[in-house]
C-alpha cells in the first residue's frame, strides 16, 4: 500500500460507515469531579449527527471515575484502587444516566458494555462483544464502551481507554477510529513547551512515534496522555484503519471528515478481524522456538510453522491458545495460534511430517502454527 494523501485519508473517514469514536474524561467532566451536562451533549449532538447520516458510531467513553468522586464527595480523583472501583461504579451509572436522557433527545437508544482486559485477550469473550456489539449496531443503537474499572483487577488492566478503543475498532472492523481529548491535536512536544508544533497528517505513524515528544496527561483526570494515544493510533493504522485525533469540541467536524486536529493514514490494508485478534490482542500464553531455516520461513509471510523447524517449547498452553513464535536469540518473530498442547510438542520437535506420521501417527502430521493462523511482528 502506498503512501496515501492527506485527502485521501480524510476522505476514507468522511465516507466511514462504521467509527469508533473515543471520548476522554477531560472532555466531559469539570474539575470538581462531576459530569459537564454541557459538554456531553454537545458530543452526543456531533455523534446523534452522523447517525443520522447513516453512520454506525461506538462510542467508547471514558469518565466514570471523573464524574463519580465529586458526588461522592471527594475533592480529588482518589488514588488507591478500591476507592476508585467504587468511585468508577458510581460515576458510570451516572454517565450512562446522561448519555440515554440526551441521546433520547434524537430518538436514539444507547446500549452499555463494559469489558474487561480479559475479555479481548480471550477468544471466545472476544467473539461475543463482537456479536453483541454487531446486533446493537443493526438495531441502530449507540454502544457506549468502557473498562469494567469497578471489577478489573490492577495488574490486568488498560487503566485509560485508549487502548482500548483501537481494540473495538478491530472488534467490530472500524472504517475510522476518532480520538477526542482536550487538545486539538497532535503536536510535536507537549503544547506547553514552547516551540511545539502541531501537526496536521500523519502519513506513517510507527516513524512518527519515534520523532513526537509526548508526555503523560496533564489534565488531572485523563489517565494515558498522549502516549497511549499514539499507541491506540499504530494499533488502529496498522490494522488498516485511519485514525483521527482533536479536540472534543471539534468531534462534529472530526466525523465528518474535515481536516481538523490530526489525521493518521492507515498503513496496512486491513487484516481480517481474526488475524488482528492474534496480532494484537490475544495474550501470548508461551512459546515455540524456532531454528534459522524456520525463522526464515516464518519471516517470508507464507509458511506454516513445521514440527522439523522447532528446537523448544515454553510455557504451557492447549491447542489453539496463541503462543509467541521466537527465534532462539529470543527475538520475537510471529504470533500464532497453537495447533497442539504445549505437553504433545517436545515429542514433535525437530520431526518431519513423513516421520511425525510414522512415530505418532497421522494426528500428528500437521503443522504446529498454520499460515492462516499465524502473524508477523
Ligand atoms: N506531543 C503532544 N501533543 C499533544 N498533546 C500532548 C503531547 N504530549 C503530551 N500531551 C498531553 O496529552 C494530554 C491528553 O491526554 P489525557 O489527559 O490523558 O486526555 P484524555 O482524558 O482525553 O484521555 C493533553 O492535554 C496534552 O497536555
Ligand atoms: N475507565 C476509566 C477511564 C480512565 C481514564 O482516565 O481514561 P482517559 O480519560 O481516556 O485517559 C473511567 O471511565 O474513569
Amino acid at each position: 500500500m502506498g503512501m496515501p494523501a492527506q485527502s485521501d485519508v480524510r476522505r476514507m473517514v468522511a465516507q466511514a460507515r462504521t467509527i469508533v469514536v473515543k471520548v476522554g474524561s477531560s472532555s466531559l467532566t469539570l474539575p470538581s469531579g462531576h459530569l459537564d451536562v454541557r459538554r456531553l451533549d454537545a458530543l452526543v449532538a456531533a455523534v446523534a449527527s452522523a447517525v443520522r447520516l447513516g453512520a454506525r458510531v461506538v462510542l467508547v467513553s471514558s469518565g466514570a471515575i471523573a464524574a463519580g468522586f465529586g458526588p461522592l464527595g471527594f475533592a480529588s480523583r482518589p488514588a488507591d484502587v478500591a476507592t476508585q472501583q467504587a468511585t468508577a461504579s458510581v460515576g458510570q451509572g451516572l454517565l450512562m444516566a446522561r448519555y440515554e436522557a440526551s441521546f433520547a433527545r434524537y430518538g436514539i437508544r444507547v446500549g452499555q458494555i463494559l469489558i474487561t482486559a480479559e475479555d479481548t485477550t480471550r477468544a471466545a469473550q472476544y467473539r461475543n462483544a463482537r456479536r453483541t456489539l454487531e446486533r446493537l449496531l443493526e438495531l441502530g443503537v449507540v454502544p457506549i464502551v468502557n473498562e469494567n474499572d469497578a471489577l478489573a483487577s490492577n495488574e490486568i488492566r488498560f487503566g485509560d481507554n485508549d487502548r482500548l478503543s483501537a481494540l473495538v475498532a478491530n472488534i467490530v472492523r472500524a472504517d475510522a477510529l476518532v480520538l477526542l481529548t482536550d487538545v486539538d491535536a497532535l503536536y510535536t512536544a507537549p503544547p506547553s513547551e514552547p516551540g511545539s508544533r502541531r501537526i496536521d497528517y500523519v502519513p506513517d505513524v510507527v516513524d512518527a512515534l519515534g520523532r513526537v515528544e509526548v508526555a503523560g496527561s496533564s489534565s488531572g483526570v485523563g489517565t494515558g496522555g498522549m502516549v497511549t494515544k499514539l499507541e491506540a493510533a499504530r494499533v488502529a493504522a496498522v490494522s488498516g484503519v485511519p485514525v483521527v485525533l482533536t479536540c472534543a469540541a471539534n468531534a462534529g467536524p472530526a466525523l465528518m471528515g474535515d481536516p481538523v486536529g490530526t489525521v493518521f493514514a492507515p498503513v496496512h490494508d486491513r487484516g481480517s478481524s481474526r488475524r488482528l485478534w492474534i496480532g494484537f490482542a490475544a495474550e501470548p500464553r508461551g512459546a515455540i522456538i524456532v531454528d534459522e531455516g524456520a525463522a526464515r520461513a516464518v519471516r517470508g509471510g507464507q509458511a506454516s510453522l513445521l514440527a522439523a523447524g522447532a528446537v523448544e517449547v515454553r510455557g504451557g498452553f492447549s491447542s489453539g491458545d496463541p503462543v509467541w513464535i521466537d527465534a532462539e536469540d529470543g527475538t520475537h518473530l510471529a504470533r500464532g495460534l497453537a495447533a497442539y498442547d504445549s505437553e504433545e510438542i517436545p515429542q514433535m520437535l525437530g520431526r518431519t511430517t513423513a516421520q511425525l506420521r510414522r512415530i505418532l501417527g497421522d494426528d500428528y502430521a500437521h503443522p504446529l502454527v498454520h499460515r492462516d493462523n499465524l502473524v508477523l511482528v
